[in-house]
Parts: C-alpha cells; sequence; structure tokens
C-alpha cells in the first residue's frame, strides 16, 4: 500500500497543501459577523452567545487532522444554532450566487443560506488546523479536489445546506444558471444534498427559476434536459415542480419585486 506522504514544511510545524490558508483574523471576523447578525439583521436572535458561537465553530476543527472532517465535529456548533426560515421564503440558488443575493436584498422577507447565522457567518472565509497544533494554518488549507473532499470547509457547507433543506417548508424556490449548459448538475450542492433532503411532508411544491445572463442567449430552459432530470427527481419525492424561464437576471429582480408588471406576465 502506498502511504500517501504529507509534506511537512521545514521551518513550522504545519502542513503543505494544496488550497488556500485560513481567512486573517478568521477568529475576530466570526465573532464580529456573530454579533452584526444577532444585533441588527435578525434582532430576534440578539440573546444568542456570540463568544460560545466563535469557541464552538474553533473547536470544531482546531487540532484536528483537516483531512478528518465528519459533521459529529460540527454538533456543539449546530446545538447553538438552528436554522428558522418561516415557510415559503427559503431561496436555494446553483452557480448563482450573486443573483440570488440580489434577490434576498430586493425581497428582504426571503432567505438564502447566507441570510441565516452560520451561512452568513462562514460566507467566503476559509478555515483549517493541524492534528500536531493549537493554531490555525494560515499558508495553506487541503483543496477538496487535490487533497481531500472530507476536509473541514466542504464538510460544513453540505452540513448547514443538509440542515437548511430539512428546515424549509411550503413553496420553496432554487435560482438556477440559463446561461451555462446544465442549469441543474446533479454533483451540486443543490443537487447532491438540499435536493434530496427536501421534507416531503413540509415542501409541497419546488419552484425553478431559469435565468439566463442579459444579452447572452439563454443556453438552458425549463423545457432542458437538465431541468427535466430535476423535474423527475422532485416529483419522485412527491414535491410538486414548476419553472419559470425567458428571464433575464435583470427582469427577474424586477419582476419579483413589481409581479404585477405587464411586462412580467
Ligand atoms: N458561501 C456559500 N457556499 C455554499 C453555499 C452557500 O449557501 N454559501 N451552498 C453550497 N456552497 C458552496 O458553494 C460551492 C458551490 O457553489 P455552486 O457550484 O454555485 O452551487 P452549489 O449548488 O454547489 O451550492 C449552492 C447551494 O448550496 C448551498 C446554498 O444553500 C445553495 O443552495 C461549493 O463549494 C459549496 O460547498
Amino acid at each position: 500500500v502506498v502511504v500517501g506522504v504529507r509534506m511537512w514544511r521545514h521551518s513550522s510545524e504545519h502542513m503543505k497543501w494544496n488550497g488556500t490558508g485560513s481567512t486573517a483574523h478568521f477568529q475576530e471576523i466570526v465573532l464580529e459577523r456573530c454579533y452584526n447578525y444577532t444585533q441588527l439583521v435578525q434582532p430576534e436572535l440578539r440573546d444568542r452567545d456570540c463568544q460560545k458561537i466563535r469557541e464552538a465553530f474553533r473547536n470544531a476543527f482546531i487540532s484536528k487532522d483537516p483531512c478528518s472532517a465528519t459533521e459529529e465535529d460540527y454538533h456543539p456548533l449546530m446545538k447553538l444554532v438552528n436554522p428558522t426560515v418561516p415557510c415559503d421564503k427559503t431561496v436555494f440558488w446553483s452557480k448563482t450566487k450573486e443573483l440570488a443575493h440580489q434577490y434576498t436584498k430586493v425581497q428582504r422577507e426571503m432567505f438564502t443560506l447566507e441570510d441565516t447565522l452560520l451561512g452568513y457567518i462562514a460566507d467566503d472565509l476559509n478555515w483549517c488546523g493541524d492534528a500536531g497544533s493549537y493554531e490555525m494554518n494560515y499558508q495553506s488549507c487541503p483543496h477538496w479536489k487535490k487533497d481531500c473532499s472530507n476536509n473541514f470547509v466542504s464538510v460544513f457547507w453540505d452540513l448547514v445546506s443538509k440542515r437548511f433543506a430539512e428546515n424549509a417548508c411550503g413553496v420553496v424556490q432554487v435560482v438556477l444558471n440559463g446561461s451555462i449548459s446544465n442549469a441543474f448538475d446533479r454533483k451540486s450542492t443543490f443537487g447532491r444534498v438540499e435536493v434530496h433532503n427536501l421534507n416531503p411532508m413540509k415542501v409541497h411544491t419546488l419552484q425553478a427559476w431559469v435565468i439566463h445572463d442579459l444579452g447572452k442567449f439563454p443556453s438552458d430552459s425549463c423545457s432542458g434536459s437538465s431541468i427535466n432530470d430535476l423535474k423527475w427527481i422532485i416529483m419522485q419525492r412527491n414535491i410538486k415542480f414548476t419553472c419559470q424561464d425567458n428571464y433575464s437576471s435583470g427582469k427577474f429582480l424586477q419582476c419579483v419585486k413589481k409581479p404585477e408588471d405587464s411586462s412580467c406576465r
């Protein structure tokens, strides 16, 4: 058996990985974002203990082999924060992160995962430690493809995405990218995790929006094969499927704000 030889940096105690290192000032950013969210964004969460949340987040991965992450490592953190999104207000996205967040900015009552506490805290951050150290590794962290998929960042997003989907109820929406050939991809987090964790006892309809970039000819649409694949999976799960296409991103944002507008059908 060839045992992969991990390259140790000669000078410091940290491993050398293929991915970018932990975000500088990670702990301070986590604490600041937690206070910002619980005091300003969702004041009804003002009693959440941000020091405890920061500590539980750090304890999930510090001093552990960054290629041995499991969902259990995050359980103490998950116990401190449970996503409570009102029914009919959940928005998933795939390959349309910016547009989905523009959507929930104009429609404040809608929620993407980033509009919940854990998604808000962790968005765009990177983090990892080392089994042999109490310090975070700011030089490099495992790359999900070149090093290992069970790294702490990938396991975190799969876990919070699963909980976000489990919690959803009523009519849920997904914003998909009509400017790429496969707007729906079974291997994406939406296709691999969220679709399969919707609870058919709570979610009765998935509404898909297939949005294409302005001035670009749509590459996929509601009648495309990838959307039909999504429709089949959803209907197999006893959830109704509806789909809207023929929207550019600008028109989508305008029409979600004013659906009664004549140009919005
Ligand atoms: N900062 C966030 N990252 C992620 C969220 C999320 O909500 N916020 N994710 C996943 N995710 C990470 O984004 C890329 C894939 O994006 P991309 O390929 O564009 O789309 P995915 O379907 O994989 O992920 C978006 C989907 O999963 C949640 C969010 O609630 C959306 O409904 C991959 O690294 C995932 O681990």
